[in-house]
């Protein structure tokens, strides 16, 4: 099948658009991905919403802005699937299905309560294409955490490429999450949120700065690591609990570097996102052979060489890659993703295991909305 993945992640930047051609269990070909950033009015909009989300206690509450945002997130989304199929010569009535993710404005898994904004039967109205959404729900009816969602397309690429297992990929979007694949390649998959990613740098980074992310970490290279403060952010009670597990965008704060300078601050935090990766190797059942890194801190030189230096130690070395450098997409792989999970929704597939979000058992999640008429 042909499938379309959205994906508008944790860092509030955009929304990808990602095509491959798949059965739900293998990969038959990689297509094109496309970014669109949020402009700043959107990129607002949405930081309101996340505050607007922080006190509800049931996932139709829209209040405050919540409304406002969910009709531009929508909107967004099939104004990025038509400039994508016109980029790209594509007629839609070739796309099969679109795996739209929405926009987690809160994510509390120990209350149950997981909300990504966005009206899925409105995209598939709007773009005659059937829509798969809303796939982290059922996860937590089952009792998971509704997160992380990629370790089974994790999977499908490291037996495509063949990779020497037992292989990690490290996605770092705003939040970072591990995908352990297991000698074998068996669906005994180990995976979670391994700490912020890019969120608390990206904070830091526009409140001093102005700019939304520190761009080739010049602020941080600028910088000095302070051992006492990032030795305090390492205590953070979230990073010796037990996994699965999974984080929310504002589960982490900036108070303890708050007084740092910037460029110390940022060497701080991007050292402290290098750590939690360190760290979440305890929880793997034996030592990687490959660690694939993707997402948007994969452009990131300062935590692209600590990730090196601290992952690479050991004779046989790992083998340590972007996920560029290993053949897939370091900007497109959760897009991708979530075009795989539709797929496997439509056959009835599972998009989670009891290892990799602490579900009963595996899961079939995402609700399908057929377009009452298809436009071509
Ligand atoms: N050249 C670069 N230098 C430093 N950081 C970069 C660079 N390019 C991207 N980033 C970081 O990557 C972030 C975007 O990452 P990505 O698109 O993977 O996030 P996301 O999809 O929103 O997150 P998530 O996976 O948590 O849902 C930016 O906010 C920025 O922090
Ligand atoms: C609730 C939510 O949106 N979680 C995201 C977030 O962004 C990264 C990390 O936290 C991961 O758990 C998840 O996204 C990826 C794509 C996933 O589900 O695999």
């Amino acid at each position: 099948m042909k499938a379309i993945g959205l994906m508008s992640g944790t860092s509030l930047d955009g929304v990808d658009v990602a095509l491959i051609e798949t059965d739900g269990e293998t990969i038959e070909a990689f297509g094109p991905g496309n970014d669109f950033s949020y402009d700043t009015v959107e990129g607002q909009l949405l930081r309101e919403a996340l505050a607007s989300a922080v006190g509800i206690a049931n996932r139709a509450d829209r209040s405050g802005v919540l409304t406002v945002a969910e009709t531009m997130v929508t909107q967004k989304h099939i104004a990025c699937v038509k400039a994508f199929a016109s980029i790209r010569g594509l007629n839609l009535s070739e796309i099969d299905v679109i795996g739209f993710h929405g926009q987690t404005v809160v994510h509390k898994p120990e209350k149950g309560l997981t909300v990504q904004i966005g009206d899925g039967r409105g995209i598939a109205e709007s773009l005659g294409v059937p829509v798969v959404y809303d796939f982290r729900a059922a996860d937590m009816e089952e009792g998971g955490q509704g997160a992380p969602f990629a370790p089974i397309y994790h999977r499908a690429l490291a037996l495509r490429a063949g990779l020497a297992l037992p292989a990690v990929f490290v996605n770092i979007g705003g939040i970072s999450n591990i995908s352990y694949i297991p000698e074998g390649g068996g669906e005994n998959i180990v995976a979670f949120d391994a700490g912020p990613g890019n969120c608390l740098i990206d904070d830091w980074t526009l409140r001093h700065t102005g700019k939304p992310y520190d761009e080739d970490a010049k602020l941080a290279l600028s910088g000095k690591v302070n051992g006492d403060v990032l030795q305090k952010l390492l205590h953070d009670p979230f990073l010796t609990q037990p996994v699965p597990k999974s984080l929310d965008r504002l589960s982490f704060k900036l108070k303890e570097v708050e007084g740092l300078s910037p460029a110390d601050g940022a060497a701080t935090l991007t050292a402290f996102t290098v750590a939690c990766i360190a760290a979440s190797r305890h929880f793997l059942p034996e030592r990687a052979k490959t660690w694939i890194i993707c997402g948007g801190g994969a452009h990131n030189p300062y935590i692209m060489a600590g990730l090196q230096r601290v992952l690479g130690a050991g004779d046989p070395a790992p083998l340590i890659q972007t996920a560029d450098e290993a053949g897939f997409s370091t900007n497109f792989m959760e897009a991708q993703a979530f075009a795989f999970l539709a797929v496997r929704r439509l056959k009835g597939l599972p998009a989670s295991f009891p290892k990799t979000t602490g579900a009963s058992g595996p899961v079939v999640g995402g609700i399908i909305a057929e377009p009452e008429t298809a436009k071509s």
